[in-house]
């Protein structure tokens, strides 16, 4: 691995609180420019994985993490992330205007590098505004300007669509994307996990401390063995069963319902055995659904 591009990278982390254990051995990697989502169940380890990333906590056993080379305990390694989180507070009784440029200060940049920011996040009218008297959304939105005017090499945000309405998170979405294109490198936990593949190069799926995928998001959809192929039909349950590419196939009246790891072979097969055959469909599968089938096959396995 190009070491120069690798902007953060885990090895082999291990945490626990007290008897209770969060991560069993992961290992994560984001590459200059890469957006990587991790997703997961409740309590899988995410926030565990983040704050370990930030220096929130500090790494036990032989946890190591590097951040553009450096240690996160250390102020200087910190300072290249930004960081978006639902728990973490500003002073209130300032502006809008006055944190940002106030970030951008700190971050060693000018005070000039705040205005462009608040108009990326369409928050140059509540410029005035005291954090106060802002609604949830908007707090996100100034903590995320906070965090991009300092330019960061890695933005971490810790389930940041929580409590948006819907305009609210794709325009989170769409402002992530856009940074990705410009080269920052983006870490984000969510639940949200297909409005998460739009944006993801990769997807790491966590459950119960450990890394159980690591994919492009494309890819992993593709791990799940079956398609879908429906249509109404008048042939019978054996010969629908007999057709190549077919595993299965169940009726619902003159509906047939098959599965199949080859759609197009069964789709081919299906229109050459009945010519009068209608309302064909072929479901994917969808992330959600690819995430679910990793999740279960490690419960199975654990089992
Ligand atoms: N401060 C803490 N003290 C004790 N146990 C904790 C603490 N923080 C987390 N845990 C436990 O560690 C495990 C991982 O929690 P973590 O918050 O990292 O999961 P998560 O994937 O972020 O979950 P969620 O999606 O619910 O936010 C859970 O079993 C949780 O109960």
């Amino acid at each position: 691995m190009d070491q120069v591009n690798t902007v953060l990278e885990v090895r082999d982390a291990r945490h626990s609180y007290r008897e209770q254990r969060a991560l069993s051995g992961v290992d994560l990697d984001v590459q200059a420019g890469e957006c990587v989502a991790l997703l997961g169940p409740n309590g899988a380890g995410k926030t565990t994985l983040v704050n370990l990333v930030i220096g929130l906590l500090r790494p036990q056993a032989d946890t190591r993490v590097r951040l553009c080379g450096g240690d996160p305990a250390k102020a200087s390694t910190r300072r290249k992330i930004g960081v978006v989180q639902q728990s973490l507070g500003f002073p209130t009784t300032l502006t809008v205007l006055e944190l940002v440029t106030g970030a951008a200060v700190r971050a060693g940049r000018s005070r000039a590098a705040a205005g462009p920011v608040l108009a990326e996040l369409g928050l140059t009218e509540l410029g005035k505004r005291r954090a106060a008297k802002l609604s949830g959304g908007q707090r996100q939105r100034v903590q995320l300007a906070m965090a991009l005017v300092a330019d960061p090499a890695l933005l971490v945000l810790d389930e940041p669509t929580g409590g948006l309405d819907v305009p609210s998170r794709r325009r989170l979405w769409s402002t992530l994307a856009e940074r990705r294109a410009r080269g920052t490198s983006i870490l984000v936990t969510t639940h949200l996990v297909e409005e998460s593949a739009e944006v993801a190069d990769e997807v790491v799926v966590l459950d119960r401390g450990r890394a159980v995928a690591k994919d492009p998001p494309a890819e992993l959809i593709a791990k799940l063995p079956d398609r879908t192929v429906s249509a109404r039909t008048a042939l019978d349950l054996a010969v629908l069963r007999g057709l190549p590419g077919a595993l299965s196939a169940t009726l619902d009246g003159q509906r047939v319902t098959l599965a199949t790891r080859e759609p197009e072979t069964l789709v081919r097969a299906l229109l050459a055995a009945d010519d009068a055959l209608t309302d064909l469909r072929v479901e994917g599968a969808s992330l959600e659904e690819a995430v679910e089938v990793v999740i279960g096959q490690t419960t199975g396995a654990a089992a």
